[in-house]
């Protein structure tokens, strides 16, 4: 669903910080993304989300050519993927329970038909307090959580996660990256960008994308 043939990639007139990237991310897989900070681990997460253009190289999302793709298509794709950012991007005027109703909303959802699983999800992430609060005044765990709520609600074909415990204990982090097991027996691909060797090591046989020297290294 995601292949990178050779892809190259510098910000502005620096130097290449990603180089000659080739792999394929397999539909119902499940891959850790990891290397050094700075190394480049956003930098492909969205490059895959098409909102980064490679200088070089091939792209394709869903087995559509990146570079042909026009601004609507690439919004239509991008609807088919779940994302948590790193820096959440939830919207401060809308509760939490609007900000993760919001990508069904967008689909022109009836309210009445995903309410009780809104809630439900909201619980299941430890938000059942939380449910009418605007993210101001949560915790940075809790935006993380809502976070992760909104990627999931849309049930994503691939799910892209940037550092999604990295502001949570490690009891809840065991629990969130149940959430993502559970979303990926149920079909959806899951790449997890983090620098956490012990949530790693709870899921052991999950690939490792490691960048590092600004190249990919895969351990199947
Ligand atoms: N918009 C940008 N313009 C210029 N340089 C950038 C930009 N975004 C990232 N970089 C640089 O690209 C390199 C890779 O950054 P990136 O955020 O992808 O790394 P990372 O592996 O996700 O790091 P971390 O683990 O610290 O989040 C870094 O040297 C960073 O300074």
């Amino acid at each position: 669903m995601v292949r990178f043939e050779n892809v190259g990639l510098r910000y502005g007139m620096g130097g290449e910080i990603l180089k000659d990237i080739s792999f394929e991310i397999e539909p119902h897989s499940f891959q850790f993304l990891t290397g050094p900070s700075g190394a480049g681990k956003t930098t492909l997460l969205r490059l895959i989300l098409l909102s980064l253009k490679p200088t070089r190289g091939l792209i394709s999302l869903f087995n559509r050519d990146a570079a042909q793709l026009s601004k609507d298509q690439i919004t239509d794709l991008r609807r088919r993927v779940g994302v948590v950012f790193q820096d959440f991007r939830l919207l401060d005027h809308l509760t939490t329970y609007e900000n993760v109703a919001l990508p069904l909303r967008v689909r022109g959802r009836d309210e009445s038909s995903y309410r009780a699983e809104v809630v439900e999800l909201l619980r299941w992430v430890g938000l059942g307090e939380h449910i009418h609060a605007l993210p101001p005044v949560l915790s940075g765990g809790e935006k993380q959580r809502a976070a992760i709520a909104r990627a999931l609600i849309v049930r994503p074909e691939l799910l892209l996660a940037d550092e999604p415990t990295g502001n949570v204990d490690p009891t809840l982090a065991r629990r969130l990256l149940r959430l993502f097991a559970e979303l990926h027996k149920s079909g959806t691909a899951v790449v997890i960008a983090t620098h956490d060797l012990a949530l790693m090591d709870q899921f052991e046989t999950a690939r490792r994308l490691v960048l590092g020297d600004c190249r990919l290294h895969i351990y199947e």
